[in-house]
Parts: C-alpha cells; sequence; structure tokens
C-alpha cells in the first residue's frame, strides 16, 4: 500500500488488436501527494493519455493498480479535457448543474457554489447564454467551473489549454493554478508544453516511449513552485530548468 494521496503502483497496459498485443505503458509507479500538482510530459504517444484514462477509472488496466485516497478511483475525480464539451442545446448555467447533477453532488449549496465560482472566474452575467454566444477561453472557463463545482478530490488535466490562443492560454493557467491552490486540490496534467508544465506543476514526470515508463522526475524548484505560473515564466532559474528538461525530452526522443 503506498503513502500517498493517489497510489500508482506498478501499472502496465497493453492495447491488443486481431494481429497483436502492444504493450503501452510498463511498471508505471508513482505516488503523488495531497495538493500536489504533477505534470506527465514525454513524446507523442508515449501513453500519456492512457495513463490519465488509468487514473480515472475509465480504462482497468492489464496490471497494477491506482488508489486514490486508499480506494479504487470513483466518481470523485474532475477531468477537463482539451474540448470543453458543453452541451450546446443547454445554457451555461444549465451545463453546471447538469455536471453537478451527473456526479449526484446536486443541492441548494453546491448550487450556490457553484454561481459564486462562475463569477470568481469572470463569467458572471453568462448564466443564461450557451456555450456558441462564448469565447473558445470563456467556455473552457465554463467547463473548468462544471469540473470543480462537484468538489472532486483529484482533477485530472489532459492538454486542457492547448486549443487556446496564447495569451488566452496563460490567464487560463493563472486562473487554473490560482483555484487549485485556494482550494488545495491534487492534480495530473498532461501537456506537450515544456513551459507550461514547468509553470504549473510542483513534480515533472518524464515518461519515455514504448513502452511508456518513468524516465525521470523532475522537482521543481521552491523558487518556481511558490510563483504564479506567468511570474515563474520570469524567474531567471526558469529558463535553466526549461532547457534541461528539453535535453531530456531530446534523449528520450531518440533512444
Ligand atoms: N483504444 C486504443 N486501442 C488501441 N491502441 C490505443 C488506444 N488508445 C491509445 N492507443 C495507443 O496507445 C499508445 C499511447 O497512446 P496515448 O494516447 O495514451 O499517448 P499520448 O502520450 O497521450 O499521445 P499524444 O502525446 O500524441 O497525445 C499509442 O500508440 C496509441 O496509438
Amino acid at each position: 500500500m503506498g503513502t500517498g494521496f493517489l497510489t500508482i503502483q506498478e501499472v502496465s497496459h497493453c492495447f491488443f488488436s486481431a494481429q497483436e498485443a502492444s504493450l503501452v505503458l510498463s511498471d508505471i509507479d508513482l505516488e503523488v501527494q495531497e495538493g500536489e500538482f504533477i505534470s506527465f510530459l514525454g513524446p507523442s504517444g508515449c501513453g500519456k493519455t492512457t495513463l490519465l484514462s488509468i487514473i480515472s477509472g475509465i480504462l482497468t488496466p492489464l496490471q497494477g493498480k491506482v488508489l486514490l485516497a486508499g480506494k479504487p478511483p470513483s466518481r470523485d475525480i474532475g477531468y477537463m479535457l482539451q474540448q470543453d464539451y458543453l452541451f450546446p442545446w443547454k445554457t451555461i448555467e444549465e451545463n453546471i448543474m447538469t455536471g453537478l447533477r451527473i456526479t449526484n453532488t446536486y443541492d441548494a449549496a453546491t448550487r450556490s457554489n457553484a454561481l459564486h465560482l462562475l463569477s470568481q472566474v469572470g463569467l458572471e452575467g453568462t448564466e443564461s447564454l450557451y456555450p456558441r454566444q462564448l469565447s473558445g477561453g470563456m467556455r473552457q472557463r465554463a467547463a473548468l467551473v462544471r469540473t470543480l463545482a462537484a468538489n472532486p478530490k483529484l482533477l485530472l488535466l489532459d492538454e486542457p489549454f492547448s486549443a487556446l490562443d496564447y495569451q488566452t492560454k496563460l490567464k487560463l493557467e493563472e486562473l487554473v493554478f490560482s483555484l487549485l491552490q485556494e482550494f488545495g486540490k491534487t492534480s495530473v496534467l498532461v501537456t506537450h508544453d515544456i513551459e507550461e508544465a514547468i509553470a504549473m506543476s510542483d513534480r515533472i514526470v518524464l515518461l519515455r516511449a514504448k513502452p511508456g515508463r518513468i524516465a525521470k522526475v523532475v522537482h521543481v524548484p521552491e523558487e518556481i513552485r511558490r510563483l504564479s505560473p506567468f511570474a515563474a515564466r520570469r524567474h531567471p532559474a526558469f529558463t535553466a530548468l526549461f532547457q534541461s528538461v528539453w535535453k531530456e525530452l531530446e534523449q528520450l526522443e531518440q533512444s
């Protein structure tokens, strides 16, 4: 039994086709502490999304197990993806309340918290609008509210900023970071963006491909971690860390 809030224990996974079995993840072992922010970085196809699916409980690994607060993953997990997946025929408020109903957390208090959260992310006044009436960044903020309103124990973020323009992406990173700090959420991010991983994370897990394995865990130094993502990018230690992670990734892609 692991010591972390999130325990990933000797996880391996294969996908089977009619012709072959392909080993996608091999012996993934990781302990994530409560309140920690972890990123997975690695070459395309190394199994990052598969690993998130296993952590969320959507996919059962061929071997090994995942525990969240000592139990198998359940509905206590929030998932944010590149696409917002808001229902186009529902208003923003209806979308968010549907999120609460699906997770069985709808009551007067969670409803009121959700509306408060909506104004915290700058979307007050959008309650009766439909997703098509909002910009991409606004829709992702609404999706963030829908995810956080259910008060998940763990937040899984699969490239949630990658479809946004640079400025919107930086603003949303800033917003997510401050909300996660406020609520002390444990989070796992999949990204291809080294800057984003350094700016948001406590630790970065570098994965190698074929099969996906942990190559290295990089601890982001305290002087960067205590800054917001925007300020972190301007810290002198940021560039050196960026270069070293870049080099590690290049070696992983060649190996
Ligand atoms: N449902 C599936 N059936 C068969 N193979 C799959 C399935 N899902 C993923 N794979 C394969 O597993 C490997 C890992 O895929 P995954 O999407 O987890 O990688 P990734 O690291 O998230 O990739 P990317 O960085 O490109 O998003 C890939 O080779 C992919 O083709």
